[in-house]
């Protein structure tokens, strides 16, 4: 039998991806990307800022420079690159995304086996308990989880660019802290908007949009989106609140859209992350998986996402591509 050695070393560079991942976590976890803008260049300077073993530091930078997280070496100095850019502290820093996958996601992904054979979350098997409770739980980590939400958000300030929200009421559905709609009203001086949340994000809401766009032209107001959403908006959106639903729960929450509506020129739009059953590029397909291992959730099809939305009235008219393999649907209300 002949070897095939392209396809020994496919499936080797597959199955190591998992330690490059840890790799870069460590760095993280280390703070080594901030010790080396520092000027912190050499392995001893590294050992002595981290408190880390020097050899230790060395394998791993020698790790971190052939994977080009850095560039140089122990010997000439270490210098960082525009990936070790990106994971500087700082507020749109990738790092707190780093250290949840490297750790608590990590350990999710660990029991793959079993969330894909029961179609159930690995995260509840690692840590006993769903990711929402442990968030709920462990305030470091929910912390976390929204900077890394925050840091995931970079395609916000593209969205004025694929919609027109001059002179629009715009309701922000399930908007979270409120940054979305914050960007669209910086971006959109004579629009106005409400964020609808549950109950206990009013709070944080309202701070953020306080300090932004200010509350003349933004209003939180708290609900429950399965039974109701404010009524007279021009503009809906659905950013990122679909994935964890059923199919019936999100019909719901399209009907009371499309009920509230100001009128005929009213428009839906929903903001996410869609697979696509056939040649699927690769992060969608992984993206839903990891739904899987976290909440047990799943993202769907754009074709699924019409069909539902076609059962509430509601027809796409429009699509536009956002970063971060991100999806933009401009949906409209049905005349006929
Ligand atoms: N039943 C519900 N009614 C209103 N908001 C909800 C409900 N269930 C979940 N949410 C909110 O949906 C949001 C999902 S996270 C997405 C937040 C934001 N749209 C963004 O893209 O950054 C969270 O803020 C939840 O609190």
């Amino acid at each position: 039998m002949t070897v095939d050695v392209q396809a020994t070393r496919d499936v080797v560079d597959i199955i190591t991806g998992g330690w490059r991942a840890q790799a870069l976590y460590t760095a993280v976890k280390l703070g080594l990307p901030d010790h080396v803008e520092a000027g912190r260049d050499t392995d001893a300077e590294l050992a002595k800022a981290t408190g880390a073993n020097e050899q230790g530091i060395h394998r791993l930078m020698r790790l971190l420079v052939a994977m080009g997280i850095f560039e140089g070496s122990g010997s000439t100095g270490y210098r960082g690159t525009r990936v070790s850019a990106a994971l500087l502290e700082g507020p749109q820093s990738l790092s707190d995304m780093c250290l949840l996958y490297g750790e608590e996601f990590y350990s999710a992904w660990g029991h793959a086996h079993h969330a894909i054979s029961t179609k159930s979350s690995g995260f509840e098997v690692a840590y006993g308990r769903s990711f929402y409770e442990y968030l709920g739980q462990d305030v470091a980590t929910a912390r976390r989880f929204q900077l890394t939400m925050n840091a995931a958000s970079m395609f916000f300030h593209q969205v004025p660019e694929v919609f027109d929200f001059s002179g629009k009421k715009v309701v922000d559905v399930g908007g979270g802290g409120g940054h979305l709609l914050a960007t669209i009203l910086g971006a959109t001086p004579d629009a106005e908007g409400t964020l609808y949340d549950r109950e206990h994000m009013v709070p944080k809401a309202r701070e953020h949009l306080s300090a932004t766009v200010g509350l003349d032209r933004a209003e939180v107001v708290g609900g429950d989106m399965f039974q109701g959403v404010p009524a007279g908006g021009d503009v809906y959106i659905l950013c990122r609140v679909l994935a964890g639903h059923d199919d019936e729960a999100v019909v719901g929450v399209f009907e009371h859209c499309r009920r509230a509506m100001a009128g005929s020129s009213s428009r839906l739009l929903i903001l996410d992350r869609f697979v696509e059953d056939e040649n699927s590029s690769v992060l969608p397909a992984l993206w839903d998986l990891h739904l899987l291992m976290t909440t047990g959730g799943e993202h769907r099809t754009v074709d699924r996402i019409t069909r539902l939305l076609s059962r509430a009235g509601l027809e796409v008219t429009g699509t536009a591509e956002l970063p971060m393999e991100t999806t933009a649907l401009i949906c409209t209300p049905r005349t006929t």
